[in-house]
């Protein structure tokens, strides 16, 4: 089976702490592959050493055979990437940036208008695309950052937390902009928290706590029977019971 993204021992370490630790995935050709973790699990800092935009202490990435670090020239032409909380150049409107992203891309100027407009069409932004995205609200922001990281119909796509602050209408037409992307080839590489939309999009999943992944594969053999939500609370091994007897001072 060829791999779109290779994860092989991928490490990195703040301050002595470790984020991540020795990550190893394999990311299908065609496939929507949901990374998942809980608060602080190493899922972002990973999605960014996989994009180029945060250097592995260990470890390689490869994009459909072009190592990310060694060869970035070409791994960055396969893929488009939304990370979760960089700033876009958010002083321009949205038509201007999907043009600026496009010009970065060496894309021809018509190719650039046609395909930002229907972006912006598809994604419920056509009224806000005079609009300076500095002043977009959080979903908004997420659904501008999916669009320049489509723009230049890569073959991956990377993102991360595509579906945080998005309303449940537009995370539908996030959804069947995805699942239109994957029918023609691409495949999407994605952390989330929402366990339902992750279920419903992923076809392959991986559970990575304190940076190592406990669980990685074919999302109904990870979940062996259970609900997504529950092979995860079971993996990630947090629950309620961890509250014990504390917080007794809340009781009114
Ligand atoms: N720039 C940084 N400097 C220091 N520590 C960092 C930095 N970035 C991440 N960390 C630490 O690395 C660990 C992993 O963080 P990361 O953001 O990758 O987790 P995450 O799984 O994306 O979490 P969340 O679901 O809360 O977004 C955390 O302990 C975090 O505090």
């Amino acid at each position: 089976m060829q791999h779109a993204v290779v994860f092989d021992g991928l490490s990195k370490a703040f301050g002595g702490r470790v984020a991540v630790d020795r990550l190893s995935l394999q990311i299908p050709v065609g496939s929507v592959y949901g990374v998942l973790g809980p608060n602080g699990a190493g899922k972002t800092t990973s999605m960014l050493m996989a994009s180029g935009l945060l250097r592995p202490d260990a470890g390689r990435v490869q994009v459909l055979g072009h190592d990310v670090w060694a060869d970035p020239v070409a791994a960055k032409a396969l893929f488009g990437v939304a990370p979760d909380g960089l700033r876009l150049f958010d002083s321009l409107s949205a038509q201007e940036l999907l043009r600026f992203v496009g010009e970065l891309r060496s894309m021809p100027g018509p190719v650039i208008a046609e395909r930002a407009a229907e972006l912006l069409h598809v994604l419920g932004l056509a009224d806000a695309a005079n609009v300076v995205v500095a002043d977009f609200s959080a979903g908004m922001t997420k659904k501008i950052g999916l669009a320049c990281a489509m723009l230049h119909a890569p073959r991956v796509l990377i993102l991360d937390e595509p579906f945080e602050s998005v309303d449940p209408v537009s995370a539908q037409t996030m959804r069947a902009v995805i699942a239109r992307y994957v029918a023609g080839g691409g495949t999407v590489v994605m952390s989330s928290h929402v366990m339902e939309l992750v279920e419903a999009v992923c076809d392959h999943v991986a559970v990575i706590v304190g940076g190592r992944a406990l669980a990685a594969g074919r999302t109904s053999d990870v979940q062996g029977g259970m609900s997504l939500h529950e092979r995860f609370l079971q993996l990630a091994g947090v629950g309620v019971d961890e509250l014990g007897s504390g917080l007794q001072w809340l009781q009114s």
